[in-house]
């Protein structure tokens, strides 16, 4: 081996090595890990993200930043954050939590400790349940051990088997550890279509009586959401004693978006493919899509689902 060369090698090597040993943080800014400089909470970016993206969600937007602010301030919560959020399809529930990602992880949901999980993708055969159960407490003890502030996200809540609800049951309580390990820091979020139609109907009579959207509180929507969700025998839910023992902090009800939040959608996605807003396109876009009920023709089918593959057309 050539002297020279060697001794620059070694000479290198102890140099980096110094340097780590000085700055040990310097590694903590390149590689994601457990730390405040890639998990903390920005109260006013989600603040400005509710205000300015989430379009018509006035009741949603308020119960998430409450809900979340309240949670991440606190040094010593009791039990995990578990927001169970509802309503009719494209309302944006998928959405919101992609915004409370962005607002505590650096890298949002493309954070290794944002965990999402579909319900048909995920978890499609009944007959392998007992193995997606053990899999799934692995996985959220696993997670939760590299880092207590970890997000699972479960879509399609209302078509999860409830044997597999209630195997997540222990990690929402308000256990101080379990097995050794503390969830309590830990964010859970359902996501599911239980309960859309008696929001609608909501919607549909404050509509119908000519009062303002606005106007709808969180007390008006509290009762449709608890009949359609406690009472319903073909969701999840009903059959998980994840009600009666309280493990939700909030239901968070979405409202069904009405021809004027299709128009700002239309807009917004412009902007965010980096369009200048063309307002005939995207009112030609707007008035193309299917409303209901069948005569009131007040909201959008697929809410604001499907606007970004169809704006492609119209522009
Ligand atoms: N209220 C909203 N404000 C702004 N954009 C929205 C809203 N709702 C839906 N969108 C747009 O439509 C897309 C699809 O919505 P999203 O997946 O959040 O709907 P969802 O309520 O989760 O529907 P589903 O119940 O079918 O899963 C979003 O990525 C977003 O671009």
């Amino acid at each position: 081996i050539e002297p020279i060369s060697t001794s620059l090698a070694v000479g290198i090597a102890a140099a980096i090595t110094g340097f780590l040993a000085r700055y040990p943080n310097i590694l903590y800014h390149f590689q994601e890990c457990c730390r405040p400089e890639w998990i903390s909470y920005n109260k006013t970016g989600l603040e400005v993200d509710l205000q300015s993206k989430l379009i018509g969600q006035h009741v949603a937007s308020r119960v998430i930043l409450k809900a979340v602010t309240g949670f991440m301030n606190n040094e010593d919560p009791k039990k995990p954050l578990v927001l169970s959020l509802h309503g009719w399809t494209g309302t944006g529930k998928n959405f919101v939590s992609q915004l409370i990602a962005k607002n505590i992880y650096q890298r949002g949901m493309t954070s290794g400790f944002v965990h999402l999980f579909t319900a048909t993708a995920h978890f499609p055969h009944e007959v392998d349940l007992d193995s997606y159960k053990s899999q799934l407490q692995q996985w959220i003890k696993g997670n939760v051990s590299a880092c207590p502030r970890s997000m699972f996200i479960f879509d399609e809540m209302d078509k999860m088997h409830p044997g597999l609800i209630d195997s997540i049951k222990p990690y929402l309580d308000f256990y101080e550890t379990l097995d050794g390990v503390s969830y309590r820091k830990a964010i859970f979020i359902f996501l599911s279509n239980a309960g859309g139609e008696n929001i609608v109907q909501v919607a549909l009579d404050f509509w119908k009586a000519g009062r303002d959207r606005e106007e709808i509180e969180l007390k008006h929507l509290e009762t449709a959401l608890s009949l359609s969700v406690f009472n319903n025998k073909n969701s999840g839910f009903w059959h998980t004693s994840l009600i009666d023992k309280n493990m939700v902090d909030f239901f968070v009800p979405f409202l069904p978006l009405e021809y004027k939040h299709v128009v700002q959608c239309g807009r917004a996605e412009m902007i965010s493919k980096g369009l200048e807003p063309n307002e005939e396109a995207v009112e030609q876009m707007a008035h193309d899509m299917n409303y209901f009920p069948r005569n009131e023709r007040v909201f959008s089918m697929q809410g604001c689902k499907v606007i970004s593959s169809r704006l492609d057309f119209y522009i």
